[in-house]
Order: structure tokens, then sequence, then C-alpha cells
């Protein structure tokens, strides 16, 4: 077929873009389109260089690896080349690399044999190859161009899974290993919140910040991040040492050199074992503590990996299947604001619909306004948005080359000054990043959530008020605030949906129930912000009366354990708004109480039986439970903690008790069980148990 102008046009078009996106990719590490589209314009390119062969020339993107080293790093010639993979986007993509193989081998391979192959997770961060040398790491390079690389081996040198020197004496004098350095996923949320806090440099995605940390001039960055190594093959090693003629069994021997490889690999016979192993590994990819972006495939066997050989730049005996994209760009088409329980400000972002890791995304988080400012977006930009597991998308950068003309077209993204909700005042306090509405419990969007709260088992424990039902009593109409929980009549509960006169009388019953509480309960119920059930405790017990806290001046208030400087404010902000004090008033209107008494003083603790003896209780208490059994150890001047240590005096431990038991036997710390234990609160002279 001869080649038209317009082709022509179109494949110098392709190899531009493509050429632009490597470099930002691979030499800046700041990718400026998401993955997915950098393959669809390789995929157009790979197809059209298809159709027309003569079109091939060496410098195409399609016959290259990576992108040269960067000129600042000394450089590392590979002794082997470093290659890339061929990419299977589908089942059938990968049925048919087992069939292409097949016919190269004919002859040479009976067409019924079965082959054998070895499954690696594909991991996403960089290449990189490890010279050993008798045995010590003497260099260590990037994958560069394929052919020359960037000297890394400082940084790779603070690496802690990186073995300095083998294990072991029967290894080969030397030995090239390569793999995969990349940062799991705990330590990629935790670089980026370090770095949006302290406007430090925030990463798209794993992969990015894998290669911006390892390829760092100055190695005592590197050694900050939380980088790690898996191996996954191996490069040249020394004539005449002897290995194993199976891929996979030379993985072995990297292991017990004392190199990391990657324990959720198998060897299955088959493509189609490929096709399932492909489909358990996706089910599995969310639980992962790593980031994978697919399978490499490759044939065990090396002997016929040889027979194979390579192409220009991927060798034939290996395929990577590739996983949905976690990542996508698509139109932001504006900014809502959400409003959370404590009224805080969520700006989320509204898109064209897209398809990101096989989910429909309409919707992406935007965090806050610093977030926005950071990223500059505004609205009618194209964004990267990223789904990564469970987590809530995210719009990880602005695509500013899809930027249309004219930016100042463009709008801003503004925070409303008034509640999208109630249309109380938005107020924005210094030195925190999220801006509140002032509505609190007026305030519809926090209703549903403070009612929540209100009602949950550490607050008032109102049996049977679930999530989904506070909010079909919030949607009709029949609560605004929370005493009207407590004027709720048997017809109206009883005519929602999936309610019937026997479980509406239930509802009303328990909350009949529940309007006999202790201080701590009702404080913490209230949903003051930052009080949470520990802080709402020790208010009870330090003030004894509430009367007394809603009268508390900022310096009485940080005389209480745990209260400090912010929480105080809160706690006085709270009682200061008017409308929060008449909701308590209705409240124990109603009839809400709880006995107030005067606070222990230290001298009358000091004399309780238990006074100073540090508690930890675990497993199933048939009996009594544990808020109850912890109660009882308060009462009696017992602290009560949530992890056993050596500051543990005693153990109570129910059924089924785990971790914790095992330790503390370890700490030969005393051990209760739930006799025991009752048996100590009869001691102490504790009536009723
Ligand atoms: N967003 C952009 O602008 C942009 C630009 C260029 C490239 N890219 C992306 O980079 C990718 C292509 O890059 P590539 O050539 O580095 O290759 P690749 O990621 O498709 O496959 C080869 C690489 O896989 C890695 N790998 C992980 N586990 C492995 C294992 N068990 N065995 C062997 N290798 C393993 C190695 O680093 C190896 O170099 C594409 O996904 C492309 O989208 C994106
Ligand atoms: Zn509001």
């Amino acid at each position: 077929m001869t080649i038209t102008a317009e082709v022509t046009k179109r494949i110098q078009q392709l190899r531009k873009q493509l050429n632009t996106y490597s470099h930002q990719y691979y030499v800046l590490d700041e990718p400026s389109v998401p993955d997915v589209e950098y393959d669809r314009l390789y995929r157009e390119l790979e197809a059209i260089e298809g159709e027309y062969p003569e079109s091939i020339s060496a410098d195409s993107p399609t016959q290259k690896v990576g992108a040269p080293p960067l000129a600042s790093f000394s450089q590392v010639t590979h002794e082997r080349p470093m290659l890339s993979l061929d990419n299977a986007m589908n089942e059938n993509e990968l049925i048919d690399f087992e069939r292409k193989v097949k016919d190269r081998l004919k002859g040479n391979l009976d067409r019924a044999a079965v082959l054998e192959y070895a499954c690696e997770p594909k991991l996403d961060g960089l290449a990189v190859s490890i010279l050993y040398e008798g045995g010590q790491l003497v260099q260590a390079a990037t994958r560069g161009d394929g052919s020359t690389g960037e000297n890394i081996t400082l940084n790779v040198r603070t690496i802690n899974n990186v073995p300095l020197s083998l294990r072991g004496t029967d290894f080969p004098q030397r030995l090239e290993v390569r793999g995969e350095i990349y940062i799991p996923k705990a330590g990629f949320e935790k670089l980026n919140q370090d770095a949006r806090e302290n406007e430090g440099k925030v990463f798209a995605n794993p992969r990015n910040a894998a290669a911006g940390s390892l390829r760092q001039l100055d190695s005592r960055i590197t050694a900050k991040r939380p980088l790690e190594f898996c191996a996954y093959s191996i490069g040249v090693v020394s004539e005449n040492f002897v290995l194993p003629n199976k891929h996979e069994e030379i993985l072995q021997r990297l292991k017990y050199w004392g190199l990391k490889i990657n324990s959720d690999m198998a060897v299955v016979q088959g493509i189609q074992s490929c096709v399932e192993y492909f489909a358990e590994m996706g089910r599995k990819r969310d639980g992962l503590d790593y980031d994978i972006d697919g399978i490499v495939f490759k044939i065990n066997d090396l002997d016929i990996q040889e027979q194979l050989g390579f192409v220009a730049r991927a060798p034939r005996w290996a395929i990577a299947a590739k996983f949905p994209a976690q990542e996508e760009m698509t139109l932001l088409e504006g900014v809502d604001f959400q409003v959370g329980r404590t009224g805080a400000l969520t700006p989320v972002a509204r898109l064209k619909p897209v398809h990101v890791a096989g989910v429909m995304v309409s919707n992406a988080t935007l965090h806050n306004m610093d977030e926005i400012a950071r990223l500059g977006v505004k609205i009618g930009d194209t964004v990267i948005i990223r789904r990564a597991g469970d987590v809530i998308p995210q719009v990880v950068s602005v695509v500013l080359d899809r930027r249309p003309e004219g930016v100042s077209s463009l709008a801003d993204i503004v925070m409303p000054t008034h509640c999208p909700v109630c249309d109380s005042h938005v107020e924005k306090i210094a030195g925190e990043a999220v801006a509140r509405c002032s509505g609190g419990l007026f305030c519809g969007a926090q209703r549903k959530e403070a009612i929540k709260h209100f009602s949950s088992r550490k607050a008032l424990d109102v049996d049977g008020l679930g999530d989904k039902l506070v909010e079909q009593l919030v949607d009709a109409n029949l609560i605004t605030s929370f005493d009207d929980l407590f004027h709720l009549n048997l017809d109206d509960v009883a005519s929602l949906d999936r309610m019937a006169k026997k479980s509406a009388q239930n509802l009303l019953d328990s909350l009949e129930a529940a309007k006999t509480t202790t201080l701590g309960r009702f404080l913490y119920s209230l949903g003051i912000r930052e009080v949470g059930v520990t802080t709402a405790q020790n208010l009870a017990d330090y003030f004894g009366f509430l009367e007394r806290i809603q009268q508390a001046d900022e310096a009485t208030l940080l005389a209480v354990p745990d209260v400090g400087g912010i929480v105080a404010k809160h706690i006085l902000s709270f009682f200061g708004e008017e409308h929060n004090q008449i909701i308590i008033e209705q409240l124990q209107k109603v009839g809400v109480n709880w006995l107030e008494s005067e606070p222990v003083s230290a001298a009358e603790n000091a004399a309780l039986p238990l006074a100073g003896k540090v508690y930890v209780i675990t497993g199933t208490l048939n009996e009594m439970g544990r808020d109850d059994a912890k109660h009882h150890l308060q009462a009696l001047g017992g602290k009560v903690t949530g992890s056993v240590s050596a500051k543990t005096d005693c153990l109570v431990a129910g059924e089924k008790a785990g971790s914790k038991l095992t330790k503390a036997q370890g700490l030969n710390i005393d051990i209760l069980d739930e006799a025991g234990f009752i048996q100590l609160l009869r001691d102490c002279g504790v009536q009723g148990v």
C-alpha cells in the first residue's frame, strides 16, 4: 500500500506527541497525561506502522525503550540491554500471544505440548539493574533507554530491603539482579499527606513517586522515601556459573541469596491458566499493599526463551497483561460543595462521566481549597482522575495542553460564602484547611449525621435506630432536631418503609430507655468537634455537673486531662451558641437525664481498691459487656487502656482472646478469665454481679 500524505502527517504527529510524553514521563518524572492516553496514541501508531511497515524507522517510539539518561547522573552501559514488554489489553490478546509463540516454535515443539508460565504481578515502579561482585553491591542503574542508564548506586544503597552483600557463599562472582523499585501503597499515601501539609511535592501516583524519589541527586533524600525493591530477573552472570534453566528456579536462588522476590507469583501450565491467574489477581488487586498495573507472564523454560529471542524493544517470550487503568482524563464540568456532619465544606468535582478502573466515575474529591490552589484547576479544564482500590476518586492534576484557548474564559473555583444546604455563614478558622458551615445542628446536611452520632452506640445508644432509619426519619420531616426523636409517635414511625407496628413500638421503647444515660455519653452525643468518647468522659469526671462545663472558661477547661487549646476552643464555641443551649434544654425537658455528682478527688481516688492499677480487656465477656466491665474497673479506681504493654497490671481475657492474650502471657502479666474478673469485682464490694 502506498502511503498517503495524510497518513505520513499523522505518523509524524503521533511520534512527536509520544516523544514529548515520554520525555515528561521518563526524564522529568512528571507525566502530563494518564498512561491510558499514552497507550491509545501508541497503539494507534503501532497499527498504522503495521499497515505501512516501510514507514517504521529505528527512532520511532514503537522501536525504543524508555528515554536516554539524565546528564546530571553519570552513565552506566548495560552489558545486556534492558527491554520493555509487549502488552495484552484483553483476554484475546493474551491467547493470541500463545498462538504466536507456538507458531514460532513450530517443529521444535509438539503443537499439543503445554507451555509453562511464570506469572508475576507487574509492580508499578521503575526497572533497575543491581550488580554484585564477589557478593558485594557495586553498582545500580536505571533502565534509561535500554542500553544506557543512570548510575544511582548511592541511592539504591539507601533502600532497606536491598542487601549490600549477598547471603551464603555459593553465588556467582558477578551477578546482575534486575527488578522493580516501587513505593508500597501506605508509604505513598503518607508521603503525599506529608507533602500536602508541608507544601512539598505531591506525586500523581506511586510510580511517579518511586521514580522521583529514586532519581535524586542527593541520596539523603532518597533515604527518607519508603522505597522497596523486588527482583524479577537477572542480567549478566559470570561465565561458567551454572544456574537452573527455569526462570522461577532462578528467582528462588535470588531469594536464597537475600533478595526479595514476589510472594504472590505462581507457575502455571497453559495460557488458560494464565487467564485464570489474571482474573484472580484482579480480584485481589485492591487488597494488595503495593500497586500493580497488570500481570507479566513469562515462558518459564529458558531454552524456549532463547529460541524465541527478542524484537527491538521487548522479548518474544513474555507479555504484560494490563488491568483496567486507575487513571483517566475527563472534563471538569463544575464543582459542588458538600457539607459533612461537622459542617466541613468539601469541594467535589463534577465530571463528564468516565470509566476508571472498571467503574463509571462522575464525581471526585478536590479535598479543600488549598488543594485547588495547588492544582491550579479551573472549571472547564481537562483533569486526570485517579481511582485506586476503594479510596474515593481524586483529581490528581490538570492536563494543561488540553486547556481551551484563553484560560481567562475558564471560571475560578470559589468557596461559597453561605452554606449550600442551610444558607448559614461559612467560616474558616485560621490554621484549619477546611471551611465550615456555622449552622450547627440547624443545618440539614449536618442534621442526619448529627442524629446518627447522637444515637450511636457510644453516645445515647438507641437500640434499633440505624443509619438508614435516621435518614428515613429526617427525609420524612419527622425529626428536625434531637428532641423530636423523643416526640415520635407510633403511627408516624410505623408508616415508614419497612416498618411495622411492632418494630415501631420497639424503637419507641429503646428511645425511652436511652433517655437515662450518663453525663459522659450525653456530652459525647452532642457531637462537639474534637470531643471524642474519652474527652467527653474526662470532662464528665472532672466537672461532675453539666452546668459547670457550660460555664467553664478556657483556663478551667485546659486543666482537664486530654483537653488542649483547640479542643477548649471548640467546647467554648459550642456552648457559646445559643441554639445549642436551647437544644440541651429541650432534651432535658423531654426527659433525657443522668446522674450528677461531685467529682471524685485525687485523694478519694487513691483510696479506691484498684487505684493505680492498669487493666486491659479483651475477648468476649458473656455476663456483662466490655463497656460495663470498664466502668466497674474505673469506678474502683482502675485505669483501662487499649493495648497490652509492660505497664499493664492485669489482662481481663474473655472468650476468643487473641493476640493481646499471647502478648500478656509473653510479658508475664496477670490474666483473669471472666469468672476470675467477676470474683475480683465481688471482692471489691461490687453488688449484683
Ligand atoms: N503517561 C505518559 O505520558 C507516559 C509516557 C511514557 C510511557 N508511559 C507508560 O509507560 C508504560 C510503558 O513503559 P515501559 O516500557 O516502562 O513498560 P511497561 O511498564 O509496559 O513494561 C515493562 C516494565 O515492566 C516492569 N515490570 C514490573 N514487574 C515486572 C516483572 N515481574 N517482570 C518484568 N518487568 C516487570 C519493568 O519496569 C519493565 O521495565 C506504558 O504503560 C505507558 O503508558 C506513560
Ligand atoms: Zn449549613
